[in-house]
């Protein structure tokens, strides 16, 4: 079967520094892989060089097969790549419709947006700037499905949030995956990702240090610790 995001020796330098360092991994349809790791191990840019917002050095991206490593962010998004950034990032003096109708695909449905996230509908002519949190992070999820993507990579998207709005998120993005989408998920709320996840990577220092079934990290919270940060007596 071809996975829908296929990432192969993958390599990025960050001021001349190898910040990811031969990373492997996929995602596929119906599917949340989660990526997790300490502060620093190369999540982030390893989304920015998956989406192509940072240039890589090495390795392969292939989407449903064909490779886009030569090809620019524009192009990857179209391809069906869309990248929910760490931040929420809305349009602050837009609606928060007007926020879903930028960048919206020939043939995407607002009411899929509304349907996903119900709390936006109320919401829909205040300005994304005077949403809450949760809200912004509602409406960029929310674009982002309206591009019509068949991958989305989500960057840390419970920052700063209330563990109810952070559950609320979860179940929505497992909803995303089980409609067919492929789910890329950096988070810091690990033993939540964990468990609407279908597959669990960790990254430490730029490398992969576990990809396998989420379930034994679950178990196992002093593995998952350890993974995170190594042997720290032979650091
Ligand atoms: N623009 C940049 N220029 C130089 N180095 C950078 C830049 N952005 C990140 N780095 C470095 O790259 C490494 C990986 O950072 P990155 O943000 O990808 O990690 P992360 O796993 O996403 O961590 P966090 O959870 O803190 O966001 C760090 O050492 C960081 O200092």
């Amino acid at each position: 079967m071809t996975r829908t995001l296929d990432v192969s020796g993958l390599v990025i330098n960050r001021a001349g520094l190898p910040v990811v360092r031969g990373v492997s991994l996929s995602a596929q349809k119906g599917q949340i892989s989660v990526l997790l790791g300490a502060n620093g191990a190369g999540k982030t840019t390893l989304l920015e060089g998956l989406s192509g917002i940072i240039p890589t050095s090495g390795g392969d991206i292939a989407l449903n097969g064909r490779s886009v490593t030569a090809a620019r962010a524009g192009e990857r998004a179209r391809a069906g790549l869309s990248h929910v950034e760490q931040g929420r990032t809305v349009f602050r003096q837009l609606s928060t419709e007007e926020n879903l109708l930028v960048g919206m695909a020939p043939g995407a449905d607002l009411a899929d947006a509304y349907d996903l996230f119900p709390e936006l509908l109320n919401r829909r002519g205040v300005r994304a700037g005077l949403l809450s949190g949760g809200e912004q992070q509602m409406l960029v999820i929310a674009r982002s499905l309206l591009t019509r993507p068949e991958v989305i990579l989500i960057d840390e998207m419970s920052a700063g949030l209330a563990p109810v709005v952070v559950q609320r998120l979860m179940a929505a993005v497992r909803r995303l995956a089980d409609a067919g989408l492929a789910i890329l998920l950096v988070e810091q709320f690990a033993a939540l990702a964990l468990r609407i996840a279908d597959h669990a990577y960790v990254m430490r220092r730029g490398e992969l240090v576990h990809d396998g079934p989420p379930q034994p990290l679950l178990a196992d919270p002093d593995r998952l610790h350890h993974l995170y940060l190594g042997d720290v007596q032979a650091a």
